[in-house]
């Protein structure tokens, strides 16, 4: 694989009095286009490999993670600049949406005005695609209001419009149909698999789900944690399954 994130000798460490839990990846790579599914039990660790992979959790020391392709980036790197840099966040959004367990859209913000706000920040405006990807997620009618006045089901497919606005190489989503109904989730999933994939985004997505995630054919990656020296360490595992 030529193109794509690389992440390598990889380590998170969270802290709590005597508690110590701590993330390993030794090596991972996502592959631009596809989706991938992050399981494990609660409290293994899926929430904190998105942040890791999305940029918004700092990495330890010894982390490699790169982005390869024509235009290549050093992602760890990007870190030493410090947490709050603007080169950070402007790569953030550039290369990743990210899809919530609960929407979170702006409350003020109408769903079409939700839709364009990551063009208006990407300096890549363009509405016709903003109004493609609100058909195509079936929110037409709903496009001129509020978030409060939708949906759980139709606030989590704003919401992937919105990832999948600028075009990202990658959308980020944790437990994206946690909310919702079995029929909703099914929909929502669809809809957020069959968009990235139209577009060319990769989907990097948690769940405790295992059934739908067979059903839709997603690769797994489980997370495993074991008790090592005092501390709970977790890693992610391909699944063959
Ligand atoms: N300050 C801390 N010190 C030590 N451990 C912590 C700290 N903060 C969080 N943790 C632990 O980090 C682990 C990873 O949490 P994370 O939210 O990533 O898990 P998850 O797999 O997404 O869980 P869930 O499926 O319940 O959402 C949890 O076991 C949590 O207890």
């Amino acid at each position: 694989m030529q193109n794509g994130l690389f992440l390598n000798d990889a380590e998170v460490t969270l802290r709590d009095g005597d508690r110590v839990f701590r993330l390993r990846v030794d090596d991972l790579a996502l592959e631009p286009g596809r989706a991938v599914a992050l399981t494990g039990a609660s409290g293994s660790g899926k929430t904190l490999l998105l942040e890791l992979l999305g940029l918004l959790r700092k990495p330890g020391a010894g982390t490699r993670y790169r982005w390869a392709g024509p235009d290549a980036i050093d992602l760890g790197g990007l870190w030493a600049l410090g947490v709050r840099n603007a080169d950070l966040a402007r790569v953030r959004g550039r290369m990743f949406g990210f899809v919530p367990q609960t929407g979170g859209l702006l409350p003020f913000l109408s769903v079409a005005e939700n839709v364009a706000l990551p063009q208006r920040l990407n300096a890549c405006e363009d509405a016709g695609w903003c109004r493609d990807l609100i058909q195509t997620l079936g929110l037409s009618d709903v496009a001129a209001l509020l978030p409060g006045a939708l949906s759980i089901g139709q606030r989590q497919r704003a919401a992937i419009a919105r990832a999948l606005a600028h075009r990202p190489p990658f959308v980020i989503a944790d437990e994206p149909t946690a909310a919702l109904d079995s029929d909703s989730a099914d929909r929502v999933l669809e809809l957020l698999l069959q968009t990235a994939r139209a577009h060319g985004s990769g989907v990097i997505l948690s769940s405790h789900d295992l059934d739908r995630i067979a059903r839709f054919g997603i690769p797994r990656l489980q997370l495993n944690t074991r008790s090592e020296a005092g501390e709970i360490v977790s890693r992610p595992e391909a699944c063959p399954c």
